[in-house]
């Protein structure tokens, strides 16, 4: 029977470099991250920071895991808290839930996590008072950088493996970036080609969220801010009994796991919270339209961030993503600025029909990209039928009859209200609750 074994990784202060090390069956993977010089040695030395590089090994361990998904785990190197556990146990079940739907494996509640005896962690770093600031190139990092820049809250921008629009985004930013680069194992690139092995998605926020934690404990911060909506924690469809999420790791639930995990690693002084939380994916579409200095500078186009996209891509303008961010920008600013953002204007293009169908509701499951909830599309394509700008574009004019029909104008109607409002479901600290700002025009 096969397993999945992970090892501790080496940390080189001289280089600043981790190699995380894997084994599955015969196949020995090496993953390494450049997390930068200029650290303090005790704190590349201290017990805290050696605790992260155990939760990071076994969350980026998800990569290699799913080659063959074998029911068992030994993380029994490992030394990890009661918190990362359950972490853990997330991170492979529900974090690979896409992958074990679109590869049909039944694995909730089925993998056996062999763990070591539960960390009671001795603590000997301190957490100076720094944010690290997310940023994925696109809209909502940079809606959550407007907030703080507008609320003046320093903090430091923060990427892994940056490139197109992460570089011009953060370049728009004042304070200097961290940033890691990141190299998978090469030979998972090979095995991807034989048969007899699986691929599919892999929960990208845990991983980078993993390598935040890393970079806290080693440069000294106390919080790591993402920008993931409320309506990230939608699930997709139903499989094996449990609601599958594309996005999982951007998830409430999710979010909660981590957060406690990291509170057990610091002393509760390593926070983590989403400060775009309280807010959906439209009312954040108001918020980027407030100012139009990122237009240029953005993409929310995951084309962008292949292993081996080198070139500047922006929008590709055939992706959800595309559709998607096009259909919640597109209440909240005129049909040519939306044009000059994406290069084109994707609710004029009768051939994406069934891409707005399905973005909506109106057919098939909502896609397995980084999109809102249904009923938010089909709340923002019929709530653009009411505006004179936009009322007469191919999809739009196409859809509303059939928004009416499956939905009634009364739903639509009350679900545009509610996407507007703030919610209360958060773990946003007093500090960064920034509703007054959020609510200035
Ligand atoms: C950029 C992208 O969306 N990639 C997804 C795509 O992968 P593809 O094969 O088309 O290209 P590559 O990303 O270059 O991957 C090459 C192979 O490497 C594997 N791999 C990649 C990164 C990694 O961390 N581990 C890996 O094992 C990958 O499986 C390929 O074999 O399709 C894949 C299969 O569905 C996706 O897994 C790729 O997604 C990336 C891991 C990724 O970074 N995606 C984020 C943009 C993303 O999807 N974010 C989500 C949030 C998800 C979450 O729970 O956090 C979102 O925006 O909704
Ligand atoms: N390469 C990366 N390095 C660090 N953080 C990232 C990276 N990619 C995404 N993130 C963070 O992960 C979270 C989810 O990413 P997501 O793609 O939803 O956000 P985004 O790029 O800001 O906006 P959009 O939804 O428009 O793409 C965000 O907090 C984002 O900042």
């Amino acid at each position: 029977m096969s397993i999945f074994v992970i090892h501790p990784a080496e940390f080189h202060a001289e280089t600043g470099e981790v190699r995380f090390h894997y084994q599955l069956e015969d196949h020995r993977f090496t993953e390494r991250l450049e997390l930068g010089v200029g650290f303090a040695l005790e704190r590349a030395q201290s017990l805290d920071f050696a605790h992260l590089l155990d939760v990071a090994a076994a969350i980026l361990g998800v990569s290699y895991y799913k080659l063959k998904a074998p029911t068992q785990i030994d993380l029994t190197a490992l030394s990890l808290t009661a918190e990362d556990q359950k972490l853990i146990q997330d991170v492979y079940e529900n974090g690979l839930g896409e992958f074990y739907t679109r590869n049909d494996l039944k694995r909730f509640g089925q993998i056996d996590f062999n763990f070591a005896p539960t960390l009671k962690p001795v603590h000997d770093l301190d957490w100076p008072e720094q944010s690290l600031v997310l940023i994925g190139g696109g809209k909502d990092s940079l809606v959550s950088v407007d907030l703080l820049t507008r609320a003046e809250i320093p903090f430091t921008p923060f990427a892994v493996n940056p490139k197109g629009p992460i570089v011009t985004s953060t370049d728009q930013i004042k304070q200097k970036p961290i940033f890691v680069r990141r190299y998978l194992s090469p030979n998972l690139f090979d095995l991807n080609n034989q048969p007899g092995f699986y691929n599919g998605h892999v929960p990208s926020t845990a991983i980078n969220s993993a390598i935040a934690a890393l970079i806290t404990a080693l440069y000294g911060y106390n919080e790591i801010i993402l920008s993931n909506e409320r309506s990230a924690s939608e699930g997709n469809v139903e499989f094996d009994g449990r609601q599958v999420n594309h996005q999982h790791s951007k998830s409430f639930n999710f979010e909660q796991l981590i957060a406690e995990s990291f509170a057990a690693a610091s002393q509760n002084k390593l926070d983590y919270f989403s400060l775009l939380r309280p807010f959906s994916e439209v009312r954040i579409g108001q918020l980027f339209a407030r100012t139009d200095k990122f237009d240029q500078h953005f993409s929310s186009c995951n084309e962008n961030f292949k292993q081996n996209q080198d070139g500047p891509t922006r929008w590709c303008t055939n992706c959800p993503k595309c559709h998607f961010v096009s259909l919640i920008l597109a209440p909240f600013m005129a049909p040519n600025r939306l044009q000059k953002i994406v290069g084109k204007n994707v609710l004029d293009d009768a051939t994406k029909l069934n891409a707005f169908r399905e973005l909506s509701g109106l057919t098939g499951h909502k896609p397995w990209e980084c999109v809102g909830e249904i009923l938010e599309a089909a709340a923002a394509l019929w709530h653009l039928a009411h505006q004179d700008q936009w009322r007469d574009v191919a999809i739009v004019k196409t859809l509303k009859p059939e928004l009416d029909a499956f939905y009634g104008a009364p739903t639509l109607e009350s679900a545009w209200d509610q996407l507007l409002q703030d919610t209360n479901q958060h773990n946003v600290p007093e500090k960064y609750q920034l509703n007054e700002i959020a609510r200035a025009s």
